[in-house]
């Protein structure tokens, strides 16, 4: 391997880990405003896991995976793991919640 090629694959593992770190920053986000929702929907009557709001969403994972060239496939199993995850802490955020005020 040339000194121009082991630079190139420095700069490129550079650059996917400091994606990686993007990413879990991003899902470490979305995870926080599930649980923040878990409460509100309980007060509202509404189940942590809505199938049809989750179909919608892993719906449109897939089609963006698609318009970015992308198996829509990994996708499916991506959104179903942090949907998952997002689900379980709006089902802790609720047990953990303060009974509302009457
Ligand atoms: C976040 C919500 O709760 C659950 C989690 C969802 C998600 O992570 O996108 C979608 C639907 C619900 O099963 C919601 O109802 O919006």
């Amino acid at each position: 391997m040339s000194t121009q090629e082991l630079t190139r694959l420095d700069q490129i593992r550079n650059d996917i880990e400091r994606i990686d770190q993007q990413i879990v920053a991003l899902i470490a986000r979305r995870l926080t405003l599930c649980r923040e929702v878990g409460p509100l929907k309980a007060r509202a009557g509404l189940a942590a896991h809505l199938p049809d709001r989750v179909r919608l969403v892993m719906a449109r994972w897939m089609e963006d995976a698609t318009s970015h060239g992308i198996d829509p496939e990994l996708m499916r199993h991506v959104s179903a793991l942090v949907i998952a995850a997002g689900e379980k802490l709006q089902v802790e955020a609720i047990v953990d919640a303060p009974a509302p005020a009457s």
